[in-house]
């Protein structure tokens, strides 16, 4: 069924094993190599019928500036992952979203990105506020769900961003 919020529990719209491995896998990840959890949002125009996802673009490092990635950003030591992500739509976008199901990465878990930092990502839809590049990007796009690679994305985000394109098209093993 197309739609991206199917309410199962709170966080993450998955079955509560997923997230418990996932917490763990970080804590190991954190540990081992500096290595941070990222979360961030694939904002669509609609949870039950996305058609548009909302891409922005990095302003720094200089060595990813101009390249395009999901608003988001570290979580704080002790903070909860989705007061972390409420805090950075708020800080870079000037946005609150009503947040749908959890993207699932490699084995339930979270995506691999760069510098060995691990990222969680949920759908989301706008609530109140109307996005714009405050900090951190220099600009915003909405893709076409149907096809959102008009952009240079983060390299690690691609399959982040087929896995956005094929669940929010309700087309999960396609792409
Ligand atoms: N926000 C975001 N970061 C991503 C994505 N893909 C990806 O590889 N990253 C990497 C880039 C950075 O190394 C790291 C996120 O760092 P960030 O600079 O956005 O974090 P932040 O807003 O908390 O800023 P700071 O604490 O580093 O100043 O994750 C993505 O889609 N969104």
């Amino acid at each position: 069924m197309p739609g991206v919020h199917t309410p199962v529990d709170k966080h993450c719209g998955q079955p509560a094993t997923v997230s418990v491995q996932a917490r763990r896998y970080d804590r190991g990840v954190t540990a081992a190599s500096h290595s941070r959890l990222v979360v961030a949002a694939a904002i669509v125009d609609d949870l039950d019928r996305p058609a548009q996802l909302l891409a922005a673009r990095r302003s720094a490092p200089k060595s990813l500036a101009g390249q395009w990635e999901f608003a988001g950003g570290k979580v704080e030591e002790g903070e909860d992952d989705l007061d972390a992500l409420r805090r950075e739509l708020d800080e870079e976008l000037g946005v609150s979203v009503e947040l749908g199901d959890r993207i699932p990465g490699p084995a339930g878990g979270d995506w691999p990105i760069l510098h060995g930092h691990a990222m969680r990502i949920w759908f989301a839809r706008i609530t109140d506020g109307t996005p714009e590049p405050l900090a951190d990007h220099d600009a915003l796009r909405w893709l076409p769900l149907e096809n959102p690679f008009d952009v240079p994305w983060l390299e690690p985000d691609l399959p982040v961003v087929h896995a956005v394109r094929a669940i929010g098209r309700g087309n999960e093993f396609s792409d």
